[in-house]
């Protein structure tokens, strides 16, 4: 096994949002998803799952893995209301971090005021928690349109800037990594993180985020505090690579 997929397999579990945000999610399966943080390598970073199942994850998990549910979650309405009864129900409820989805087809619509009116009432109404706003890069297309709505999460107040939901055609993507690390980076925001989101499966596939997060934001980057991969897959190949078995999904890049 090589050496580097293995340092990319321990930063990736390290900054690892374990998500589960199915419909027909049961308390069951947030308790299945709950001991799965808890690994022989170590904790995951934090488990991401809907509003209503906060309470019964921050009752299952040691306060050092963070609590992170959805907010206007997926469909990225311009529902400020909506958004911020789901900011509560996270609060009320015990939860550490809110990953909300920004209203990408108002932006798209050039409704660039009302869109930075809903990030700046989400922020005020998230505090203290940790935020991340999804830009629902796939569905911006252009580089313009990604490389804005990044500097607007970060002008808000965002946390963690976040490419995707999962719920769309297209999730993270090198691509749209690059503009928003570049706009990361060019914010000078010495707090602000990335996360990688929707389609992430691979070792493979994390460590070539966490080569890009490196490049633009530097080594002490590397950490939950600013580089996030939310993935319900990623978790069974991190454990095989670490586990030393043949990952059949990473090897070949390597
Ligand atoms: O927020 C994270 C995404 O919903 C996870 O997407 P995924 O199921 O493609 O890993």
């Amino acid at each position: 096994m090589n050496a580097d997929l293995k340092a990319a397999a321990r930063t990736a579990l390290a900054c690892l949002d374990l998500t589960s945000l199915n419909d027909a999610d049961t308390p069951a399966d947030i308790d299945a998803l709950c001991r799965r943080a808890r690994t022989a390598h170590g904790d995951v970073a934090a488990v991401c799952v809907w509003p209503r199942f906060v309470a019964q994850a921050r009752a299952a998990l040691p306060a050092s893995i963070k609590v992170a549910a959805v907010a206007n979650f997926p469909d990225g309405a311009l529902d400020v209301q909506r958004a911020l009864a789901d900011i509560a129900a996270i609060a009320q409820a015990g939860g550490d971090e809110v990953d909300v989805v920004l209203p990408h087809r108002a932006l798209l619509a050039d409704q660039s005021t009302e869109v930075a009116e809903f990030l700046s009432e989400v922020r005020f109404a998230s505090r203290p928690l940790t935020l991340k706003v999804i830009i629902e890069s796939g569905e911006l297309g252009t580089t313009e349109r990604i490389a804005q709505a990044t500097r607007m999460a970060l002008a808000a107040g965002a946390d963690f800037v976040k490419t995707s939901t999962g719920k769309t055609q297209v999730g993270a993507t090198p691509a749209a990594a690059a503009v928003m690390l570049k706009e990361i980076a060019a914010s000078g925001l010495p707090a602000a993180g990335f996360k990688a989101s929707g389609g992430v499966r691979s070792v493979a596939d994390a460590a070539g985020y966490i080569a890009q997060a490196e490049a633009a934001l530097g080594a002490g980057a590397l950490n939950p505090q600013r580089l996030r991969f939310g993935a319900s897959g990623l978790l069974t190949d991190i454990e095989s690579v670490l586990s030393g078995a043949d990952s059949v999904a990473s090897t070949a890049a390597y």
